[in-house]
């Protein structure tokens, strides 16, 4: 049975498509898109992949959801370059208390986030760097309330990063835990040879859709959390601890 509906007919109307939300949403600062230009050219210039970057209408709609649920403290765990960093650090800025937590490896990439987020005026004020493993960060994080906790770094760090998140309690009450890639290119839903992603299937590295499929199960099992699964960008899993 078919109960999803494919709304748009072809590749060129799903880019026309995404584009005009770009255009249609409120725009990010300039020195975000500066930024993201920058990263681009820093990324292919180090061997590394600027896709990694969650894309323009992911920050818009990032920077959207921080103000909306009033967040003053986010901890984003897979910083990169700094972009989605920058989202959050627009979002909750001039708030008193207001901090931003990155966490990644040390590499030529986290000098870059650092410096930019230091130009921007916001490194050591508003935002903080700890760099190292997800987990072992999370591990050893001074334990503080986040009201937006943005998971994008090791997939294989996502479950232990949860059930970390929920043993430290590291969530405001109303706070937010969001995963991304959390559809991995629908292989979670999809990975036969039906799926075009399945070719060279990845089951075993960091990365791969089984990790995340194995948390996207953990956290729909758990009886103290909700969540919504949306087919948006490459996935988000937006979780919450359940209100009594
Ligand atoms: C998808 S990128 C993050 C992109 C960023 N959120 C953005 O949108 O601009 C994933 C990041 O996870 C980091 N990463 C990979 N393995 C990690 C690990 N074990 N611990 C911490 N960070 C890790 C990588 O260095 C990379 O910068």
């Amino acid at each position: 049975m078919y109960s999803a509906t494919e709304l748009y007919p072809n590749a060129h109307v799903t880019e026309a498509v995404h584009e005009y939300c770009i255009e249609h949403s409120t725009p990010l600062p300039k020195a975000i898109h500066q930024h993201r230009e920058k990263s681009i050219d820093f990324a292919n210039k180090v061997g590394m992949d600027p896709d990694m970057m969650i894309n323009t209408l992911q920050a818009q709609f990032m920077l959207f959801l921080a103000k909306l649920v009033g967040a003053k403290k986010v901890l984003e765990v897979g910083s990169f370059t700094g972009y989605s960093a920058l989202a959050w650090a627009e979002a909750i800025k001039g708030q008193e208390g207001a901090k931003l937590v990155c966490i990644d490896i040390p590499g030529v990439h986290t000098d870059f986030a650092k410096a930019t987020l230091s130009e921007a005026g916001f490194f050591n004020t508003l935002v903080t760097f700890v760099e190292g493993d997800s987990v072992e960060s999370l591990q050893s994080l001074p334990v503080d309330k986040f009201d937006i906790i943005f998971l994008d770094a090791n997939k294989d760090g996502y479950l232990p990063a949860i059930k970390l998140i929920l043993s430290r309690n590291l969530l405001s009450a109303r706070g937010i835990v969001i995963a991304d890639n959390a559809l991995k290119r629908g292989l979670v839903a999809e990975d036969t040879d039906k799926n075009p992603n399945s070719a060279n299937l990845d089951t075993t590295s960091i990365m791969s859709y089984k990790h995340v499929d194995a948390f996207n199960k953990f956290v729909r099992d758990h009886e103290e959390l909700e969540q919504v699964m949306l087919p948006a960008f490459d996935g988000l899993n937006i979780i919450r601890l359940k209100q009594n």
